[in-house]
């Protein structure tokens, strides 16, 4: 069996090498006649998997997508040609809310605000903004839940508020895939006009997909003065970015919210899984198995834990000013493929075991995601 599958996949040689002949391939720009005799193809969200790539093969049985995004396959296609077709739902959606914490976390910083003190919209509650939601109770963080889709689920008991309602928090994170036809869909669901009613007491953070703000209409409103701050992980027309817009942002990065060593890994290991499905054999691989012991794996804290404790917590797995000072140091000189491919190993919150003195700490924030114990 063929099996191939894209370089930017980690560990994909130890789950997959037992199940077949791995040929690994560089993802942007793969082309039909390079997957003509594949019998199964994993790819990333940089892979158009559509008539097109696939017309040269007559032999695959399987495709899998190591993302939770899926609006790079034509799955209407492949069902029509009776080709299985798994996405990895929810692989790195711990590692988007953690993006979104550093971001806060970074930002309440450089402009003397408590985070406690924040309400934040969520747009989209599905994985990533279930997450988010989960971190941001964990700190007293205030927010609001805005997804016309679930709010008309009877079994889903969470209050839903408008989308521009939601646009009126200090902070909106947005959190849906990108849709393009129906009627809760997501292109350009930030247009000019909802654009223009965000002010600079706000914070406009993206780490869904970049064509859900009119990215044009942005750079338009910001060059006449808008002054909403603005994290961007997300682009329209990844990788041929508008690059004026990043001067504009408090903290740019290259498409990397997604990009922790746990939410890449848990895609590969998903759709390990959903092939042994398909080929009916026991799986016997798992990852945690292949995970390296993180550089910095335990802490213990002697004071009781506070807002600014933990915001130093973050900061130590993950301080997203890194990747803003990468992204601007390299888009023009390296480009926007480059510095995903080149991102270095990013360790989940869960990876740090933190100590807390029982006689002071009476609560843990444990849906923050660190493994806390009491000592
Ligand atoms: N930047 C990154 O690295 C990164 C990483 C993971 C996912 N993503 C993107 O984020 C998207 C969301 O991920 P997820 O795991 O939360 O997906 P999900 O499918 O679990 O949840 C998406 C939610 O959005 C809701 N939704 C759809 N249209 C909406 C609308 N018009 N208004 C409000 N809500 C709407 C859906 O009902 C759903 O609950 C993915 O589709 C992917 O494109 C980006
Ligand atoms: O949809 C997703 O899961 C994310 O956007 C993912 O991080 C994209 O990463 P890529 O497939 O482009 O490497």
């Amino acid at each position: 069996m063929n099996i191939y599958y894209d370089e930017n996949m980690p560990f994909a040689a130890e789950f997959f090498a037992e199940l077949g002949t791995l040929t690994a391939f560089s993802g942007r720009c793969l082309q039909a006649q390079d997957i003509s005799d594949a019998d199964v193809l994993l790819v990333r969200s940089i892979s158009q998997v559509n008539q097109a790539l696939l017309k040269d093969n007559q032999r695959l049985r399987f495709v899998g997508t190591a993302t939770i995004g899926v609006d790079h396959i034509d799955q209407a296609y492949l069902a029509a040609r009776n080709i299985q077709f798994s996405s990895a739902p929810g692989c790195n959606a711990v590692s988007v809310a953690e993006y979104v914490l550093s971001a806060l976390v970074v930002l309440a910083e450089r402009y003397l605000f408590t985070l406690a003190d924040l309400t934040v919209g969520i747009v989209g509650a599905g994985n990533t903004g279930s997450r988010l939601s989960e971190k941001l109770s964990a700190l007293n963080i205030k927010h609001v839940l805005c997804d016309p889709i679930l709010a008309q689920n009877p079994d889903d008991q969470r209050q839903y508020v408008t989308l521009e309602q939601a646009l009126e928090c200090d902070v909106v994170s947005l959190h849906v895939p990108l849709t393009r036809a129906g009627e809760h869909a997501t292109y350009h669901l930030l247009d000019a006009e909802r654009l223009a009613k965000l002010s600079d007491q706000q914070i406009l953070i993206n780490a869904c997909r970049g064509e859900v703000i009119d990215n044009a209409a942005l750079l338009k409103l910001k060059q006449q003065g808008q002054g909403v701050k603005l994290v961007l992980d997300v682009w329209e027309h990844e990788p041929d970015i508008l690059m004026p817009l990043i001067d504009y942002c408090e903290i740019s990065t290259a498409h990397i919210a997604g990009y922790s060593l746990e939410g890449k890994a848990r895609g590969t290991e998903i759709l390990y899984r959903a092939l042994c499905k398909q080929l009916a054999i026991l799986p016997n691989k798992q990852l945690k198995d292949f995970l390296p012991v993180p550089a910095i794996s335990s802490v213990k804290i002697n004071s009781p834990i506070d807002e600014l404790l933990l915001n130093q917590l973050v900061k130590m797995v993950y301080d997203v000013r890194r990747d803003d000072a990468i992204f601007r140091q390299q888009i023009n000189t390296q480009g926007f493929d480059y510095i995903r491919k080149t991102y270095p190993a990013r360790r989940e919150f869960s990876s740090l075991s933190v100590a807390l003195n029982n006689s002071l700490n009476l609560a843990m924030p444990n849906q923050l995601g660190f493994n806390f114990n009491i000592q």
